[in-house]
């Protein structure tokens, strides 16, 4: 299937606080996306929204033709979103095939298909020599790299991806980035990442979506985002924000 994600001016009010407001975007299969922004600018919200764990208050959210806002996380799911967690969300006494046959079995699988899949996701993510490890026993980068695993057990369209470098070393994050790189042609696969990690980021993405205070400020390239007047604001605050457009 070759759908498109389409985020059309969605906006997420929390008790008057407006997380999301009016935002607009697009995920292609087989592209990946980084949804960069400064602390509480909306991100995790803006995937919240996406997968039905939180309700929009107007705009709509469609899978190809099919409208997914107002559906419950659960459908959407199965529709073929697949997200990670800011933290980390594993069985921690189970092994880390069983972690990932039992997201294969709550799609639907059968026990048999659940095990090959398993198995199968396992070798393509690096983690073959722990597959029967319990998940507690795992380091930080490999527990991360089981969570997309457990993700990917769904076969979705488009994963979604909050935070997946967050406390990893060099070394973990360099392979998390080798593993995601070659995700989206192998699997036809869209790809939206959160992460603080600018240089993973500008490695990995092919495109950059910019939220500061709940609102769209920038879109484009790498190299475009980088030099835009509202992303260096945001980030650098508006006073060293002069300072460096005058330096
Ligand atoms: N369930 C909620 N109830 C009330 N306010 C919320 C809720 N979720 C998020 N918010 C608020 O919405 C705003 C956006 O939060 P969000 O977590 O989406 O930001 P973020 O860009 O992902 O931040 P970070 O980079 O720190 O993870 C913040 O002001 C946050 O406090």
């Amino acid at each position: 299937m070759n759908a498109t994600l389409t985020v059309a001016g969605a906006t997420v009010e929390f008790s008057g606080l407006r997380a999301l407001d009016n935002v607009s975007l697009s995920l292609a299969p087989r592209e990946i996306v980084g949804l960069i922004g400064p602390n509480g600018s909306g991100k995790t919200t803006l995937i919240n929204a996406i997968t039905g764990q939180v309700p929009l208050a107007s705009g709509s959210i469609t899978l190809g033709e099919r409208t997914i806002s107002g559906l419950t996380p659960r459908q959407i799911a199965l529709g073929g979103i697949s997200r990670s967690f800011q933290i980390v969300r594993l069985f921690n006494n189970m092994t880390v095939v069983e972690n990932v046959e039992t997201a294969a079995i709550a799609r639907g699988d059968s026990l048999r298909d659940a095990r090959r899949k398993a198995e199968r996701l396992i070798e393509e993510l690096k983690l073959g020599a722990r597959a029967h490890d319990l998940a507690a026993a795992l380091n930080h980068g490999d527990k991360r790299r089981v969570e997309i695993a457990r993700a990917l057990a769904a076969d979705p369209q488009f994963l979604l991806l909050d935070e997946p470098a967050a406390g990893m070393n060099d070394a973990e994050t360099e392979r998390l980035l080798h593993a995601l790189t070659i995700l989206p042609a192998q699997r036809g696969l869209g790809i939206m990442i959160i992460d603080h990690d600018m240089a993973l980021i500008m490695r990995l993405c092919h495109r950059l979506h910019v939220l500061a205070s709940g609102k769209t400020i920038a879109a484009g390239s790498g190299d475009d985002v980088r030099r835009h007047p509202e992303v260096i604001k945001a980030y650098l605050g508006s006073a060293e924000a002069e300072a460096h457009a005058a330096s």
